[in-house]
C-alpha cells in the first residue's frame, strides 16, 4: 500500500504520465490531424534580398517564422514589444538558422501605444531601402479587461488598430519596393464575432472571447479594403487563419491546475506546433504560387471560404474610416 511504500505513488504517478504521453504521440503519428497540413518546399535562398518584417516575433508563431525566413535567407526585422525577449529569441534563431552579420535584426515596437509605432515607422524609413514584405502576427488574446495607452481596448487596439496605423505608415515604402506584400495574422474565431460599430472600446460591456474574435474579423475586413485600395500597385494584401498552434497565446485562460497537465499532453497530439502554425504566413510571404493574388484569406497554404460577415465590403469600408479617425490619421 502507498502507506507502506510511500514512494510508490509518484513511481505510478510518473510511469503513468510516460507511457499516456508516449501513447499521445503514437496517436498524432497514426492521426496526424491539423498537422497533416501542406507544407510546400521553398527554394533554399528563396528570400535572399528580401527584407521582412514580422511583428510578435519573440514567440510563437512569428519566431518560428522569423526563424524560417532566415533560413531561406531573407533580412528579417523583428518587431517586438519585450526588447529583451526578442534579444534572447534573437540569439537563438541566429544560432540556429546560422545568420550573417545583419541579417536579422530587434527593433522596438509596442502596437498598444501609437507613438511607439509612428517611432517604429520613422527608424524603419530612415534606415531600411525597402521593404518587401510586412508580416502583422502580434497578437494577445482573451486578456482581462485593460486598455492601450491610447484608450482602446488592448485586444481591438493591438490586434487591429496598432497593425492598422503600422501598415499605413509603411504603406510609402511598400508601394516603392513592389512588388510586395503584406500579410494579415487572422483566426478562424472571427467566425464568432461581428463590428461592435456603438460599443468599439467595449466600454458598455466586455466580453473577452468576443472582443478577441471582433479583432480577427477586423483583421480579415482590413485585408479586404486595403486589398481594393491597392488594386494595381503592385502591393498585396492576404490573411490567413492559422489554426490551432501551440504557443502562449491562451495564457490569460483560465485552466484548473488539475487539468493542466492533460491539456499540454493533449495541446501536444492536437495542437500544430509553431513551425507547423509559421507555414501558412511563410507560405504568404515567399511563394511564387500566390503572386499577384490579393484580398483572399489562406489556411493550411491554401484558399479559405470566408462567412459572408468577413467579405462584406460596406463593414470593411466602415471599419476602415472609422479606423483612420480612432489612430488619429483624419487630423
Ligand atoms: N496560437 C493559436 O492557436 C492561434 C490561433 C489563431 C490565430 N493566432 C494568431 O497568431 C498570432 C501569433 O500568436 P501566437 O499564437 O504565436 O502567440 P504568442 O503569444 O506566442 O505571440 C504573440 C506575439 O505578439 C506579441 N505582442 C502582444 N502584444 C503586443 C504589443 N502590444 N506590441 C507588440 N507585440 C505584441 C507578443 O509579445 C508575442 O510575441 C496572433 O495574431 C494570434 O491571434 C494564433
Amino acid at each position: 500500500s502507498p502507506a507502506e511504500c510511500p514512494g510508490l505513488m509518484p513511481a505510478a504517478l510518473l510511469v503513468a504520465a510516460v507511457v499516456g504521453g508516449g501513447l499521445l504521440l503514437l496517436l498524432r503519428r497514426w492521426f496526424p490531424g491539423p498537422q497533416a497540413a501542406r507544407r510546400p518546399r521553398h527554394p533554399a535562398g528563396a528570400m535572399r534580398g528580401k527584407t521582412v518584417i514580422v511583428t510578435g516575433a519573440n514567440s510563437g508563431i512569428g519566431k518560428a517564422l522569423a526563424g524560417e525566413l532566415l533560413k531561406l535567407r531573407a533580412r528579417v526585422v523583428m518587431a517586438c514589444r519585450d526588447q529583451q525577449s526578442a534579444e534572447e529569441a534573437a540569439q537563438e534563431i541566429r544560432d540556429r538558422a546560422g545568420a550573417e552579420p545583419g541579417q536579422l535584426v530587434v527593433k522596438h515596437l509596442d502596437l498598444a501605444s501609437l507613438t511607439s509605432v509612428r517611432r517604429f515607422c520613422e527608424e524603419i524609413i530612415a534606415e531600411e531601402t525597402k521593404i518587401d514584405v510586412l508580416i502583422n502576427n502580434a497578437g494577445v488574446y482573451q486578456c482581462p479587461y485593460t486598455k492601450t495607452e491610447d484608450g482602446f481596448e488592448m485586444q481591438f487596439g493591438v490586434n487591429h488598430l496598432g497593425h492598422f496605423l503600422l501598415t499605413h505608415l509603411l504603406l510609402d515604402l511598400l508601394k516603392a519596393s513592389a512588388p510586395s506584400r503584406i500579410v494579415v495574422v487572422s483566426s478562424k474565431l472571427y467566425k464568432y464575432g461581428y463590428i461592435k460599430f456603438d460599443d468599439l472600446n467595449s466600454e458598455k460591456s466586455y466580453d473577452k472571447a468576443f472582443c478577441y474574435s471582433q479583432s480577427k474579423l477586423a483583421n480579415l475586413l482590413f485585408t479586404l479594403e486595403l486589398a481594393r485600395q491597392l488594386a494595381g500597385t503592385g502591393v498585396t494584401v492576404n490573411a490567413l487563419t492559422p489554426g490551432i498552434v501551440r504557443t502562449r497565446l491562451g495564457r490569460h485562460v483560465n485552466i484548473p491546475l488539475l487539468a493542466k497537465p492533460l491539456f499540454h499532453l493533449a495541446s501536444l497530439v492536437f495542437f500544430k506546433s509553431p513551425l507547423e502554425g509559421a507555414q501558412t504566413p511563410l507560405y504568404l510571404a515567399c511563394s511564387p504560387e500566390v503572386e499577384g493574388v490579393s484580398g483572399k484569406c489562406f489556411a493550411n497554404c491554401e484558399e479559405e471560404e470566408l462567412m459572408r460577415h468577413a467579405t462584406d465590403e460596406r463593414a470593411a469600408e466602415r471599419l476602415w474610416d472609422v479606423s483612420r479617425r480612432m489612430v488619429g490619421l483624419d487630423g
